[in-house]
């Protein structure tokens, strides 16, 4: 492998602005301000009407090793960077506090998923990585979920390592698809790393490796105990199925004939007459897998032609988030410490309502209706609040402020974890089936109209009151301060 420096440390997988901004912040002698930074997206993916929270656990690993190594630092020197701030750097990890969803959770637009609370320069020079990390993770979850909930009861298998975008996004996005709601992947170090079932048929190459399908067929049965073959290299219902069937009728007990594998084709046409193959020669057990570029949307239209498929195979549409490559998720200053130690909220104005920040240090908390289980939506509300001591809240949308409500007999649930304090982890990494389990379990806190695929009703995030008042103040005094410049 040809490196120009050893690659040992993921401190620099951060944009070149980050260092430069850290450089300024230390030169002015700021760097270890206290200054809290929220991740949040604004938009949902795939039109989708939630999505779910993946990336954490990478997170944690990224932060409990964020160090600059003496490779970087050497790197960096070569850049221009002066010796005083790189033995700075030098002295660098994170000690921070960061507070998060955990993985499985449900998060919808405007909601931080993280949030940050570290010196400034440390706040600042991991922005990018956890972007990356969440910004992939949760939108692969996201897309996994609705390709799940298309496909109900039944298996679905994840098979994109090959199309992914390299090989960090399929090993991640594998682990994220699996959060999501798939049962089983191809890829066989993400099953090692992450206990994910690991599942496979064969491929077209094997048939065309004997040049004759039956061969091929008896050479895998006479190999393996679980067989699934993949009939369609040469003719799915001529060839194919009665090649699969004579091998499972001569082998009989020897194997466990699992099924066939429809990889092109119509496959409503074919999985229909497959199936009454099968069953005419008694094999009513097995199972027919379907896979080629599917989808939730192809998943849900085989379905309504009455396709007779048991298990899907989803690959390069899953795994590359084909409809929708990126979720757009950013990282935002909403407090910082002033020279006399006192926390300031901050503000990003825009042109656009729904780009202005959202100032000071908040709580996320999903409001659960007492009689029937149900979230209300979820509240955004600042640090000191405490929704669960009040009566009733009065719940109005952050954009449209004249849609409101009162909500009474709830139970106000506070989506964020305590992950870090002061750089020590204080959290323990849950296992991977039971974020899994949590998504299931969240889903049913949802009305039928939020979790719907097509065109599902926009879920209430509400400010509270008080968070509400001082977005306003502190657009109120950003605005008075530009029309003092503006006079002169
Ligand atoms: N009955 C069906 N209804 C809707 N979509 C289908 C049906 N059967 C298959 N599809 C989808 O239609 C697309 C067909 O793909 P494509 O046009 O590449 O043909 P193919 O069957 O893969 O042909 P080949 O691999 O032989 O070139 C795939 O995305 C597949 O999932
Ligand atoms: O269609 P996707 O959703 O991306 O699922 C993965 C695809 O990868 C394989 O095809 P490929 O042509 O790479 O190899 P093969 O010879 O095994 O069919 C497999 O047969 C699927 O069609
Ligand atoms: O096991 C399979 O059938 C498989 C694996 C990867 C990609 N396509 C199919």
């Amino acid at each position: 492998m040809h490196y120009n420096y050893e690659d040992d440390s993921l401190a620099l997988h951060t944009d070149l602005y980050q260092i430069n901004m850290a450089k300024t912040y230390w030169e002015d002698g700021v760097h270890n301000r206290n200054a809290v930074f929220e991740l949040f997206f604004r938009r949902l993916p795939f039109g989708n009407g939630y999505a779910v929270f993946a990336g954490l656990e990478r997170v944690v690993q990224y932060l409990e090793n964020f160090r600059f190594s003496d490779s970087d630092l050497k790197f960096l020197k070569e850049l221009g960077y002066e010796e005083e701030f790189l033995n700075y750097l030098k002295g660098l990890s994170f000690t921070g506090s960061v507070r998060s969803m955990e993985e499985g959770e449900l998060v919808f637009g405007g909601e931080p998923m993280i949030r940050v609370e570290a010196p400034l320069a440390e706040a600042q020079l991991v922005e990018t990585a956890l972007l990356n990390i969440v910004n992939f993770q949760t939108l692969i979850a996201t897309k996994a979920c609705r390709i799940k909930q298309a496909v109900g009861d039944q298996i679905v298998m994840e098979f994109g390592s090959r199309r992914a975008h390299e090989m960090d996004a399929a090993l991640w996005g594998t682990r994220a698809a699996f959060i999501g709601g798939l049962e089983a992947t191809s890829n066989v170090r993400a099953a090692k790393l992450f206990g994910i079932p690991a599942a496979g048929t064969h491929a077209h190459a094997l048939v065309q490796a004997y040049r004759d399908e039956y061969t091929a067929f008896l050479k895998y049965a006479q190999s393996h105990r679980d067989c699934v073959f993949l009939v369609d290299t040469y003719d799915t219902l001529k060839s194919g199925v009665p090649n699969a069937i004579r091998v499972a009728q001569e082998l009989g007990d020897k194997i466990n004939f699992i099924g066939i594998r429809l990889d092109s084709g119509d496959m409503a046409y074919l999985s229909k007459k497959a199936r009454k193959m099968l069953d005419d020669a008694g094999f009513t057990k097995t199972r027919i897998i379907a896979s080629n570029d599917l989808d939730e949307d192809t998943i849900m239209n085989l379905k309504s032609q009455g396709a007779r498929i048991d298990t899907w195979g989803i690959g390069t549409k899953l795994i590359t988030a084909y409809d929708q490559p990126a979720l757009g998720a950013v990282y935002k200053l909403v407090s910082i410490e002033d020279g006399e130690g006192v926390m300031q909220d901050t503000i990003k104005i825009s042109g656009n309502p729904e780009k202005v920040t959202t100032p000071g240090l908040k709580r996320v908390y999903r409001i659960i209706n007492t009689n029937n289980h149900k979230s209300e939506g979820d509240y955004i509300a600042l640090e000191d609040e405490h929704p669960n001591e009040e009566e009733r809240i009065k719940m109005f949308h952050p954009v449209h402020t004249y849609i409101s409500k009162f909500v009474t007999d709830f139970e106000a649930r506070d989506l964020h974890q305590d992950i870090f304090s002061n750089g020590k982890l204080i959290y323990e990494l849950p296992d991977i089936r039971e974020i899994q389990a949590k998504v299931k379990n969240n889903l049913e806190e949802l009305w039928d109209e939020y979790r719907r695929k097509l065109n599902p009703e926009d879920y209430p995030v509400d400010l509270s009151e008080k968070c509400w008042d001082n977005k306003m103040r502190n657009i109120h005094e950003i605005k008075e301060k530009v029309e003092k410049i503006r006079r002169g």
